[in-house]
Order: C-alpha cells, then sequence, then structure tokens
C-alpha cells in the first residue's frame, strides 16, 4: 500500500480535453470513489495512474515516486499497479488458484497468499475451480483476490459490478470493500453509480469535464455540495426559493434552519437545498406544519417518495421511511414538517442533474 497523488493532470486527444488539471491525493490504505457522468474523464485518470496513457502536464506519485509527468512514464509493468476491470478478467484455461497465482514469485506462493487473498473475498476452498463453473459475481471476486494478491501499491478498479444484478452487486461491493481494507489496499473504484461510491468509498472524488470538483467524505458531499450540480449528482434534491436571515431561510415548507457556508451566513434571496428524507409528515396537532397536497406517490417496499404540492404551487418530493403510515392516494392532504438544515445557494444557482430514485 502507498499513497498516490495526482497533481494538475492533463490529457488531450486532439482537440478533446479529457482531463483538465486533475487534483486527487488518496491516502495510504483507503479506498476513494472518482464518481462522475459519462465522459467526465474518470477512464482517462484510471489510464493515466495505470501507465497506459501518459499525460500531456502535471504528474503522478506513488509513495513520493513520480511516476508520470509531462510525456516521461514509468511503464506500467513497473508501477506494479493492480487493476480490475468491469468483466472478462480471469485466464479461461487457469483454475482460482492458477489465475491468483499467476504472476506472483515462489515466495509469495509459498507463504500461501492465495490462500489468504482467496478468504478475504470469501472464496476459500474454490482453488480448483475453472472461472466457467463460477457465477459473475464469483469471477469478479476472484478479479480482486488476483489483484491483492501481489500486494499492489495501489488497486484500480474500473466499475468492477456494473454486469451485475442490483442485490449481487450490493453484497458484492460490501465483500470488496471489506477485503481491500483488511488488506490494506490504497485503492481507486471509477463509477459512474452514486449509490455505489456513497456506500463503499471513505472519501468521493466527484469529477466533471476532466475536473475533480469536489471531494470529501461522503457525507460531506451529499450534505454540503459545493454547488447545485454536486448537489443534484450525489442524491436527489428538492430546491425552494427562500430568504436568508441569521441562521434561518423563510420558504415556502415554513422557516429552515440554515448550514452555514465555509462559517458565513449570507442574508437575503437565496436557493435552499434539502433531501427528500428531511421532509417528513408532522404529527397530528403540530403548530408549525405546513399544508400540502399528494400530486403522486411512488411505492418501493422500504420506502416511498411522495410528490407534493404546497399552498403556493411549489412541488416538492419527500421521501417516507414508514410506507404502512402513507396516505392512501393522489389529491389527499397532508401536513408536513422540516427536520435539519438546509444547505443555501445564490438565487441564480442552477439545479443539476437529478439521479433517479435507487
Ligand atoms: N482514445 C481516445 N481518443 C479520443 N478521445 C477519447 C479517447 N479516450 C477518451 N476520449 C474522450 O475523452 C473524454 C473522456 O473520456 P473518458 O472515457 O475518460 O470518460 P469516462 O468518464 O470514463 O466516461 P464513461 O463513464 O462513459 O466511460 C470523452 O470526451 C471521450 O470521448
Amino acid at each position: 500500500m502507498a499513497e498516490l497523488r495526482i497533481t494538475d493532470v492533463r490529457k488531450a486527444y486532439d482537440r478533446i480535453q479529457a482531463l483538465s488539471g486533475v487534483d486527487l491525493t488518496v491516502r495510504s490504505g483507503t479506498l476513494v470513489a472518482v464518481l462522475g457522468p459519462s465522459g467526465a474523464g474518470k477512464t482517462t485518470l484510471l489510464r493515466c495512474i495505470a501507465g497506459f496513457e501518459t499525460p500531456d502536464a502535471g504528474e503522478i506519485r506513488i509513495d513520493g515516486r513520480r511516476v508520470a509527468t509531462r510525456g516521461a512514464s514509468v511503464p506500467p509493468e513497473r508501477r506494479r499497479i493492480a487493476v480490475v476491470p468491469q468483466e472478462g478478467a480471469l485466464f479461461p484455461h487457469l483454475s482460482v488458484l492458477g489465475n491468483v497465482t499467476y504472476g506472483l514469485g515462489r515466495s509469495a506462493r509459498r507463504a500461501g497468499r492465495a490462500a489468504t487473498v482467496l478468504e478475504l473475498v470469501g472464496l476459500a476452498g474454490f482453488e480448483g475451480r475453472m472461472p466457467h463453473h463460477l457465477s459473475g459475481g464469483q469471477q469478479q471476486r476472484v478479479a480482486v483476490a488476483r489483484a491483492l494478491a501481489p500486494h499492489p501499491p495501489v488497486v484500480l478498479l474500473d466499475e468492477p459490478f456494473n454486469a451485475l444484478d442490483a442485490a449481487l452487486r450490493a453484497e458484492l461491493r460490501r465483500d470488496v470493500r471489506q477485503a481491500l481494507r483488511a488488506d490494506g489496499a490504497t485503492a481507486v473504484l471509477v463509477t459512474h453509480d452514486q449509490a455505489e461510491a456513497l456506500s463503499v468509498a471513505e472519501e468521493i472524488a466527484v469529477m466533471r469535464d476532466g475536473r475533480i470538483v469536489q471531494s470529501g467524505p461522503p457525507e460531506l458531499l451529499y450534505r454540503e455540495p459545493a454547488d447545485p450540480w454536486v448537489a443534484g449528482f450525489v442524491g436527489e434534491a428538492v430546491w425552494l426559493p427562500a430568504t436568508a436571515d441569521g441562521d434561518r431561510a423563510h420558504t415556502p415548507l415554513g422557516t429552515i434552519r440554515l448550514t452555514p457556508v465555509e462559517g458565513r451566513l449570507p442574508t437575503g434571496p437565496m436557493r435552499v437545498l434539502l433531501r427528500p428524507e428531511q421532509i417528513t409528515l408532522a404529527p397530528p396537532g403540530d403548530p408549525d406544519a405546513i399544508a400540502a397536497t399528494v400530486v403522486r406517490r411512488d411505492f418501493y417496499g422500504h420506502d416511498a417518495m411522495l410528490v407534493l404540492r404546497l399552498t403556493d404551487g411549489t412541488h416538492v418530493t419527500a421521501r417516507i421511511f414508514d410506507p404502512a403510515a402513507l396516505p392512501p392516494a393522489a389529491d389527499d392532504e397532508v401536513a408536513l414538517r422540516v427536520r435539519g438544515t438546509a444547505r443555501m445557494f445564490p438565487p441564480s444557482a442552477r439545479p443539476g442533474a437529478t439521479p433517479s430514485h435507487p
């Protein structure tokens, strides 16, 4: 394991600027998710780290050693970085053990490293199986075990759960995160899936147009996004017009407490951001409750989303965690209240991409 430090890395393909100055530090032994929409530059960044591409400018260091700088690059085999691709990484003619020990030195083999990493990914006892006798999820587990086996300084995971169905994905990403942690690996996971990044990574670096626009722990990104685009990209956003006054804002959903922005609480016209789970059904008799009409209700089992119309015509979305207590149908009158604080943005700030409900 090692620290990965990327400084002002740029890369263009003809006229397309794929990376426009990327800064990113991955601390030793941590998992960082690079999250961004299609075309943001995630794969290009990964290829620069692995050594398959040479940056036009900037530098990449692994544990202080410079491996890439403008026009000069340590070849991939000498970086010893492991890559776990989307699928199809295994040698079909080799057993699980053969795949995991491929390229391992004899001393590592003797030390039982293969058994250790197979145990980490939950495949102890699968040594003799051939890849075509494994499920898609098990094949990805072997790919992760093989990546970890030679103790690479950095593990790169390129959307490794994409080919799997939703339930399997969730289980596999939990197990892979645990295996990476238990082995102390420094890892970068590339994904366009917000829920995946939020649930797996210690830090998320949000990428857009060849740049990291914000990085930090998942909770911080979700609660305090740097701009409306990030707010909409990492989760579902409810936007309200507001007038800020001290630590409160007056909105169509009543008076809401504000989160300071860089320690400051500007006053005047604003837009405020709430997450749908901050809007709840008020208990009967709540004097501060806000009246609303149900426009639509989407039931998901573990929760439900309500689209609601406030008396001034503003629409908001609420996530209700006790669907059994839901009002039954559209056109019902309900009473709402807001939990927690809201993040504010200038009134001109435009909402960003809104992901679909997971
Ligand atoms: N070899 C290449 N030649 C020309 N343009 C390229 C090449 N590789 C990437 N690009 C362009 O660089 C930009 C960034 O692409 P990249 O594949 O890094 O994005 P991404 O975030 O990984 O997208 P996706 O999630 O769709 O894989 C895109 O505009 C892409 O078309």
